[in-house]
């Protein structure tokens, strides 16, 4: 059970509202129905979420923008478990700073930007030493020096708030309800900017936003990719029908406001879901791809192809990785889940030879062109389910010297685990945005003949709870799995 905490000034202020909400009878029933109880306790931690951990009885409760060592006076029910009414923090943690955005406490975004950014780290480092540490010590984690508008895509959702305007924002937790915002300080600021006109432009040609509960109007989603280094911007209109009135208005105007519009694409995707992007899409103008450049290569990015969402950190993260695979211009490399082929080219200059597999076709396109543009000849790409690719290699007796893998968020299978194994590479460099997930296939990778030689927490989500590592595995020399060539 989760519950928000409030200062005493908010909690006069919520009772108040609630006071005048609420008929007096039902107050009282309410009051009746189960004695209420008062805790002061102190916060012990947060939770994979960013959440405050308190403990009533024997009961974990996790109380919403509550940090570590902040005391609070909890009112609670307890009948099975306890149920938490309201709660008051009574004291503040050094740690914590006034968030930047105007919207944090509705918006759900950044669960961390209530705390320092060194506090942040040091959390971040703590949770990937909890559930990794037992493979090794964890190294220091690599943040960023400015931790804002790092966000190179951006996905908004539309609404027409009282007055008939259409507004862009992002769905409240749990409902379809629309919090709107004119600025993110985790994003690119060009996207705010676009986002507004488009905003603007949408009530002037009376185009609907889409009801997702009434399943009426147009425009689902905007998406927006800008090119970090390039400054190309992608905007992807997700509708919920392929018919559009005043498109050619609407393109004309967007693109004549905002010049830096390389290309705009519309999407169509009219299923009852939480996926944002369909599968039928038409280029409206420009190429339908932006370009940009990482690690000093070009790539061609589009709406569904995977690009790394924070490219500063991506050129740390990748770097780290290149230095654990310690290529000497020999290897023969296998890059396991590799989007558009972005580690893959950065790879295949230190390598013989490098084969990136990844199952979304539309990537496998973009990761060849990639490798072209850049005039890179030793590197081949194949679509494929990794787990599948891997099985057939070990069954052919493929060899690879170093296996570069980066899943995602639910890690590999067990089939690629399995495979992975029996390849036996001298080095796995394993890249994951899931540290559970990657705690549970080092279990497996450490049982069947691998160590741990290295754990590099990377932070490519400042203000949020996510963290990427990078985990180096050696092959053991006594393993039995050691290959004789
Ligand atoms: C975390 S991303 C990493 C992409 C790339 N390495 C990068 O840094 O940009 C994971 C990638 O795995 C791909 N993927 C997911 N499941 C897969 C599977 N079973 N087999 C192959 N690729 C898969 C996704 O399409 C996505 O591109």
């Amino acid at each position: 059970m989760m519950y928000k905490v409030i200062t005493m000034k908010e909690k006069k202020k919520e009772t108040n509202k609630a006071l005048k909400k609420a008929p007096k009878k039902d107050l009282k029933k309410e009051q009746k129905k189960e004695p209420t109880y008062t805790l002061k306790t102190i916060c012990s931690g947060l939770d994979a979420s960013g959440k405050g951990i308190v403990k009533i009885k024997n009961d974990k409760v996790l109380i919403e923008n509550l940090l570590p060592q902040e005391e609070v006076e909890l009112e609670y029910t307890i009948k099975k478990e306890p149920k938490v009414i309201s709660a008051m923090r009574l004291s503040e943690s050094a740690d914590r700073v006034k968030p930047r955005c105007r919207i944090f406490d509705r918006c759900g975004g950044c669960q961390l930007q209530h705390v320092n950014y060194k506090a942040q780290l040091e959390w971040k480092k703590e949770k990937v030493q909890s559930l990794l540490g037992r493979y090794g010590q964890v190294q220091e984690i690599l943040g960023m020096e400015e931790p804002w508008a790092y966000r190179n895509k951006v996905i908004a959702t539309f609404s027409l708030n009282k007055k008939g305007k259409v507004i862009a924002g992002i769905y409240e937790e749990d409902s379809h309800q629309v919090v709107p915002y004119s600025e993110c300080w985790i994003q690119d600021a060009m996207a705010a900017k676009i986002l507004n006109t488009l905003c603007e432009l949408m009530t002037k040609f009376r185009i609907e936003p889409y009801d997702e509960d009434k399943r009426t109007g147009l425009v689902r989603h905007c998406l927006i990719r800008i090119g970090h280094v390039s400054r190309e911007v992608l905007v992807c209109l997700v509708c919920a029908s392929p018919i559009f009135p005043a498109r050619k208005q609407l393109v004309q105007q967007l693109r004549g406001r905002h010049p830096e519009i390389t290309t705009i694409v519309m999407n169509v995707n009219n299923r009852s879901t939480s996926i944002v992007l369909g599968q039928q899409e038409r280029v409206l103008c420009g190429t339908g791809k932006i370009q940009d450049q990482l690690c000093g290569l070009r790539f061609s990015i589009t709406a569904k192809s995977f690009y790394q969402i924070n490219t500063q950190q991506t050129e740390i993260l990748y770097y780290k990785a290149m230095e654990l695979a310690n290529l000497t211009g020999q290897e023969r490399v296998l890059d396991a889940y590799c989007g558009i082929g972005t580690i893959s080219l950065v790879a295949a200059q230190k390598a013989k030879e490098v084969v990136g597999v990844e199952v979304n076709p539309v990537s496998i396109k973009n990761a060849i062109e990639n490798a072209r543009v850049n005039h890179i000849r030793n590197a081949w790409f194949v679509e494929a389910d990794a787990g599948l690719f891997m099985e057939q290699a070990a069954r052919e007796g493929q060899r690879y010297d170093v296996v570069l893998m980066d899943p995602p968020r639910s890690g590999a299978d067990e089939r690629f685990l399995k495979s992975l194994c029996q390849l036996s590479p001298d080095r796995i460099v394993y890249i994951s945005c899931n540290p559970s997930t990657q705690a549970r296939d080092l279990r497996h990778l450490t049982h069947e003949g691998y160590q741990v030689e290295a754990i590099v927490p990377v932070d490519l989500f400042p203000m949020t709870v996510h963290v990427e590592t990078i985990v180096l595995l050696s092959k053991l020399k006594s393993s039995k799995h050691m290959k004789l060539d």
